[in-house]
């Protein structure tokens, strides 16, 4: 029984029951945005961790691939958006687009993203060693990015701030190739630049111990810094 009931001090009672019932409404209202951006993160979130890869074999083909595509992509400026996807289910998105299930191969990438053909617009989105989709809408990111930087770049980020998926971007300006991760982006990629980044990141990907508590702990780590 709280003191104000002991005491019989009705008034003070009810002010501070329905301060208490306000306060946590006003709170829900005020952080809104960023509880929404939880739970949409916690949906997303495998917490039973799943392998990607079975062996270093799977991620050298993969990244050997997307690597081959991105340079050549880049000699002739077209414009792409690869989008790799890891723990974080991308399933809203590759919805979005166009379904393919096919093997990720350069050759099928370049072919992709081909101007003025049905599935260049947009992101294509790898599982594994699939290529799940293409032409995807993906979110754009809100921050402030440079000026010369357009919506391709913008969805680069804008994916990898809403997962944990890594983003590579062709420019078709400037052939510039350029990784976004974790809502970051770095540019000018060679081959073996880009090679050697994509494999340490999914090599990561064999280890089995990603648990639940790890997620969350990253998770909240990454919410902290922003
Ligand atoms: N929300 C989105 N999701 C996925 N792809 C998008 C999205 N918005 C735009 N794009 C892609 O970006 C292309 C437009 O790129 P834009 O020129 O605006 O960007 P950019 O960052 O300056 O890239 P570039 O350097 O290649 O010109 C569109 O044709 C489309 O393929």
């Amino acid at each position: 029984m709280k003191a104000s009931q002991v005491f019989g001090l009705v008034t003070l009672h009810w002010i501070i029951k329905n301060t208490l019932t306000v306060g946590v409404i006003a709170l829900i209202i005020i952080f809104q945005p960023e509880l929404r951006k939880a739970l949409e993160h916690l949906g997303r979130t495998r917490f039973l961790s799943r392998r990607m890869f079975d062996n270093d074999e799977e991620i050298r083909k993969v990244v050997e691939e997307i690597s081959l595509a991105a340079v050549n992509l880049s000699d002739t400026k077209t414009g792409a958006l690869i989008i790799l996807e890891q723990e974080t289910g991308l399933n809203d998105f590759t919805h979005s687009g166009i379904k393919i299930d096919a093997a990720v191969s350069s050759a099928l990438l370049e072919n992709i993203f081909v101007e003025n053909t049905p599935l260049h617009d947009g992101g294509v989105i790898i599982r594994r060693d699939r290529i799940a989709a293409a032409a995807c809408v993906l979110p754009l990111t809100e921050q402030e990015v440079k000026k010369d930087l357009g919506t391709r770049h913008r969805a680069a980020i804008g994916i990898t701030e809403n997962s944990d998926a890594i983003a590579v971007v062709v420019s078709e300006e400037t052939g510039i190739i350029s990784l976004a991760i974790n809502g970051k982006l770095t540019r000018n990629y060679n081959y073996e630049k880009l090679t050697n980044v994509l494999t340490k990141i999914l090599e990561h990907n064999l280890e089995d111990d990603f648990s639940m508590f790890k997620k969350v702990k990253a998770w909240l780590t990454k919410t902290k810094k922003k």
